[in-house]
């Protein structure tokens, strides 16, 4: 079995993967902390005979967890973000610097879809350009969905969108704190999601099918207009092309990669943003 770690700020995903027929066989999420306690947290690593980690957890928590599964684990491989990876020139002047969950998702994109906007929104909400051709242009980090409402202190932390609502209903004013809360932030990052999409495809002259992840990617999802893909597994994606160890990883297949979205055209892209801009 391979485990896959993806350890972020707030939560720590795992999942384990068959090394023969590459079937996910079971998933999960604990809070992010510096000690894990393997059985409780995360699987029995008796049947684990590789590690792949991408961490953006403070450094003692992937010392930790390393040093952990070292002694247990034949092979530990931890992702880090590099200048140039799988075709994929890091836009960021100290590549090393770039949240790794970014790269990963940066490269995963590229492999799927050729250039792409990758978008995650966990904690933070991270959207990230690369073009055709593999150059990254670097990208945007903003308060996630969660981290807005806290940072308000209005009392209304612990009321979350509920990831059913739709999408109309989220975007009309609100008639209580929470909800003008709650519609507050959703609209706040849809189009921010929406607007950078827009300004970097009329900046770059090209349009690019988008593709989103992370704990918020489906509600956001549902006010994100721009023809896009969710994709779960997408930082995981990065760490099978990184480090593939299956028969169809050594292949180039990624496990849950959706359809590749077909973008509108530039044309109506620069249209949306000239009209936005009349109003
Ligand atoms: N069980 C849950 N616990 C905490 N947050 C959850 C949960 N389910 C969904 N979420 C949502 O997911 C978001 C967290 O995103 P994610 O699951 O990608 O983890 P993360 O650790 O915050 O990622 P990162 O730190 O890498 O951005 C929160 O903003 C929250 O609204
Ligand atoms: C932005 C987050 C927190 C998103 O998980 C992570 O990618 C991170 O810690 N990045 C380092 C800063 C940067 O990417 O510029
Ligand atoms: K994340």
């Amino acid at each position: 079995m391979i485990l896959d770690l993806d350890i972020g700020n707030t939560l720590s995903k795992w999942r384990l993967k068959d090394t023969q027929s590459s079937e996910i066989r079971s998933r999960g999420a604990v809070w992010t902390r510096e000690e894990w306690r393997p059985g409780a947290d995360i699987p029995d690593l008796d049947v684990v005979e590789s590690v792949r980690i991408s961490s953006v957890a403070r450094a003692a928590v992937l010392d930790e967890t390393v040093s952990l599964l070292r002694h247990r684990v034949p092979h530990v491989y931890v992702a880090r973000s590099t200048r140039e990876t799988l075709g994929v020139v890091n836009g960021y002047d100290e590549p090393g610097r770039l949240g790794v969950d970014r790269w990963m998702g940066a490269l995963a994109g590229y492999q799927l879809a050729g250039g792409c906007c990758a978008v995650d929104c966990g904690s933070a909400i991270t959207v990230d350009f690369v073009l055709p051709g593999g150059n990254h242009l670097g990208g945007y980090i903003i308060p996630g969905l969660r981290l807005m409402k806290e940072s308000l202190k209005l009392g209304t932390r612990n009321v979350a969108i509920d990831p059913e609502s739709e999408a109309e209903a989220l975007l009309e004013p609100g008639r209580r704190t929470v909800e003008a809360v709650n519609h507050g932030i959703y609209m706040a990052a849809v189009s921010a999601i929406n607007r950078i999409y827009s300004e970097v495809c009329d900046q770059q002259a090209v349009a690019l099918p988008m593709l989103l992840t992370g704990g918020d990617a489906r509600v956001v999802s549902r006010g994100v207009h721009v023809p896009h893909a969710v994709w779960p597994d997408m930082v995981y994606g990065g760490l099978e092309a990184c480090f593939p160890l299956t028969l169809a990883e050594r292949a180039g297949k990624m496990s849950g990669a959706p359809r590749v979205p077909e973008p509108v055209s530039l044309e109506k892209i620069r249209a949306g943003l000239a009209f936005s801009m009349l109003l």
